[in-house]
């Protein structure tokens, strides 16, 4: 299949650090990708990369083709790229729909905010029928008129999933999605994303410090070190890596 993500030498340093150096990355149509490295490897500066929250200093970001590495960061979701945040992200006093309503309105300006003042009734409708779709297949529907502030953090890890499906997206990156759950939550978790994944066909990067949520989701895995890629493979081979051993993120059974 053909590479819908194109990433080549993507190199990011703040100040004297070197967050990304020379990233080479394609991720295939259709793929979930896991994404792991220890605390401060570049995973979430490569989230932000992708999203153009950051831009790089050299190399080359493409999506179906086109070069998005000077993309204005309003326009990414355009292109199809939705993501999730480590910390989660939503509007604390807007509703779980709400929240989910404000991640659907890619598509035409008509947006949320005019729906929400009332000006586009027939475009508010499609907002609230995408986001109570997405609730339903989340579990979430009984929450939906809850104000999002006052859900169990777990909840929340799912609504911000919710919310970034809501756009439809061609590329879905999660950041640390199984972060901060209980044990008993994250194999729910990977079993949902697995299902989403394969219902969806969307395209996947997920990164996790979570070895055994990578392993139970992910075919492929990606490992950086200080900003560098070490690993790249099949799961089984990357788990017992000896570079990924020595960052002591591999598996040996
Ligand atoms: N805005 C910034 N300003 C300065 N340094 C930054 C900034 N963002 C990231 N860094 C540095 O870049 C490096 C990579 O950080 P990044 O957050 O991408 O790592 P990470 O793999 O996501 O780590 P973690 O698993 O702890 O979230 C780290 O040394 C970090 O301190």
């Amino acid at each position: 299949m053909a590479a819908l993500l194109e990433v080549g030498g993507l190199t990011v340093r703040f100040g004297g650090v070197a967050a990304l150096s020379g990233v080479d990355l394609a991720v295939r149509e259709g793929e979930l990708l896991g994404v792991i490295g220890p605390n401060g490897a570049g995973k979430s500066t490569l989230f932000d990369c992708l999203t153009r929250r950051c831009g790089p200093q050299e190399g080359s970001i493409r999506l179906g083709g086109e070069d998005l590495t000077r993309l204005p960061a309003h326009l990414v979701a355009d292109r199809g790229i939705a993501r999730t945040f480590q910390n989660t992200a939503l509007f604390p006093g807007l509703s779980v729909r709400e929240n989910v309503m404000t991640g659907a309105h890619r598509h035409g300006r008509a947006g949320f905010w005019a729906a929400a003042l009332g000006r586009a009734s027939g475009e508010e409708r499609r907002l609230r029928a995408v986001a109570d779709a997405l609730l339903d297949r989340f579990g979430l529907a009984e929450h939906a008129d809850h104000p999002a502030g006052g859900l169990p953090y777990g909840l929340t890890k799912l609504v911000e999933i919710a919310r970034a499906l809501a756009s439809g997206p061609r590329l879905l990156l999660l950041d640390e999605p199984a972060s901060g759950l209980a044990p008993g939550e994250v194999p729910a978790l990977a079993d949902l994303i697995g299902q989403l994944h394969r219902e969806r066909g969307v395209t996947i990067i997920v990164v996790e410090h979570h070895m055994e949520f990578v392993l139970a989701l992910c075919r492929r895995i990606v490992c950086l070190e200080l900003g560098r890629k070490i690993a790249d493979g099949p799961a089984g081979a990357v788990r017992q890596d000896p570079a990924v051993i020595a960052a002591r993120l591999g598996v040996v059974r």
